[in-house]
């Protein structure tokens, strides 16, 4: 008898659906079989999908108080604006502005996400109420100045300690140096250092304007990739948001160095930042992940809209059909999500933890050729019926059930309030 049985479904097994049970105990997987199993609670139906549930690689939760705050413009004037609004959020602005995000994120299927952001504890606590996982880092940046390098080293310590491996594991907390652009190599010779000593993972956004690759090179005569390994910064505990600019040497770089990217497709484009060389970071073996970026410049969590920018862009962008797959988006909106942060996650295989998406086809997976192809090129994200996150059901029928959506809408309306006047 497992805890939670889900019986003769599709399920998404090594890049193919096909007919198999699941049974779920404790936090993890503990069967996947051809046979029927019995379960203290029971999904079964003939049109059941079953997927990992997805992993948002890179985001800024809270930005969702920002959604249509700054439109229209290119990332540095972008930046410039959201700056000034985010000098007015407090913490308890930042709990419900999360929660708004999780309750999307649950929605669409995802079961975790990469957050940078500020007042990370409210993060927290949010993820913890909501049962959701996250990888959490408080978003660091010394800008040239050393006593702020300090202040905000001890911020980003101190979130580490209290936080890390916190409500069941579901927590794990890592550092966030913001960018090559408002970071000193010094600090983030320092950051790397602290990290490599206690065995954490590091975020940080890379290359992903062309002002940027510019603005790197007239302060330090060599690209934003070049830099960070010249520093000694790149290795597999690295994980770098965008990398839209790299010439073919940067890709070299951090497939040598075994570090992971996040993809961020509709940003991107929003923001006018560029196209990444997805395709050529496959086929060299980079593991790439898929995120949505904050929601300031998306602007919504939809992981079957960011799989299908994400796999249609680069058809046009080699003019190739064949450049990313519909397997390839799928492996990289799970697996690759969980391996980047190193997580156990993201297949559904006996011993991986139970983050599973359970959904119904919707009319337009009809006819049923191969439900891949429904879920990447024609899904709404209507779909997803229930999410498991750590063998815990936190969505039964489209219904969040752990967090109050209509308190929490309410409350980011309010909160708006103070950043239009
Ligand atoms: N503690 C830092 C703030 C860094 S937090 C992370 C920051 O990343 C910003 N951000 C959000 N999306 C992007 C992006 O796509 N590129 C670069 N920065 C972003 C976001 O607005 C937030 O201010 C300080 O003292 O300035
Ligand atoms: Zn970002």
């Amino acid at each position: 008898m497992h805890s939670i049985a889900i019986n003769d479904a599709l399920c998404y097994i090594n890049g193919e659906f096909t007919r198999a049970s699941i049974g779920i105990d404790g936090k993890r997987i503990s069967k996947v079989s051809k046979q029927e199993l019995k379960g203290k609670i029971t999904f079964t139906g003939k049109n059941m999908i079953v997927i990992p549930a997805f992993f948002n690689a890179h985001t800024h939760a809270a930005m969702t108080l920002l959604r249509g705050a700054a439109e229209d413009l290119e990332l540095s004037e972008w930046l410039r604006n959201v700056w000034r609004l985010e000098r007015k959020m407090t913490a308890s602005d930042i709990y419900w502005g999360t929660m708004l995000a999780i309750v999307e994120m649950i929605r669409s299927g995802i079961a975790g996400f990469s957050d940078l952001y500020i007042f990370m504890d409210e993060v927290a606590k949010a993820v913890g109420e909501s049962g959701v996982r996250a990888v959490l880092c408080y978003g660091m940046a010394d800008r040239g100045d050393e006593e702020k390098a300090r202040r905000e080293l001890e911020i980003g310590e101190k979130f580490i300690r209290d936080w890390n491996n916190s409500f069941d594991g579901r927590i794990t907390a890592i550092y966030g140096p913001h960018a090559p652009y408002t970071c000193t190599p010094d600090f983030l010779r320092t950051v790397k250092e602290r990290a490599d000593k206690i065995g954490t993972r590091i975020h940080i956004h890379v290359s992903e304007t062309q002002w940027e690759v510019e603005e790197i090179k007239s302060r330090y005569g060599t690209t934003p990739v070049r830099l960070l390994d010249r520093i000694g910064f790149l290795d597999s505990n690295v994980v770098i948001a965008h990398g839209v600019w790299l010439d073919d040497e940067e890709i070299e770089i951090l497939r040598r160095r075994g570090v992971s990217v996040v993809h961020n497709p509709v940003s991107n484009l929003k923001l006018s930042s560029g196209i990444a060389r997805v395709r050529d970071m496959l086929e060299r073996g980079i593991n790439v992940a898929l995120g949505s970026d904050g929601v300031a410049s998306n602007n919504s969590f939809n992981f079957f809209q960011e799989m299908k920018f994400a796999s249609l862009l680069q058809k046009v962008k080699y003019m190739r059909a064949d450049a990313v797959k519909a397997r390839d988006v799928m492996d990289m909106a799970t697996a690759n999500g969980y391996a980047a942060y190193g997580i156990e996650g993201g297949r559904i295989e006996e011993g991986y933890l139970a983050d599973l998406a359970i959904l119904s086809k919707s009319p337009q997976f009809y006819p049923s050729y191969n439900p891949l192809y429904s879920l990447v090129y024609s899904a709404s994200g209507e779909e997803v019926q229930h999410l498991i996150v750590n063998g815990e059901i936190v969505m039964e029928d489209r219904v969040v059930l752990t967090i109050d959506e209509e308190k929490v809408t309410d409350k980011v309306e309010k909160i708006k309030e103070k950043f239009t006047s």
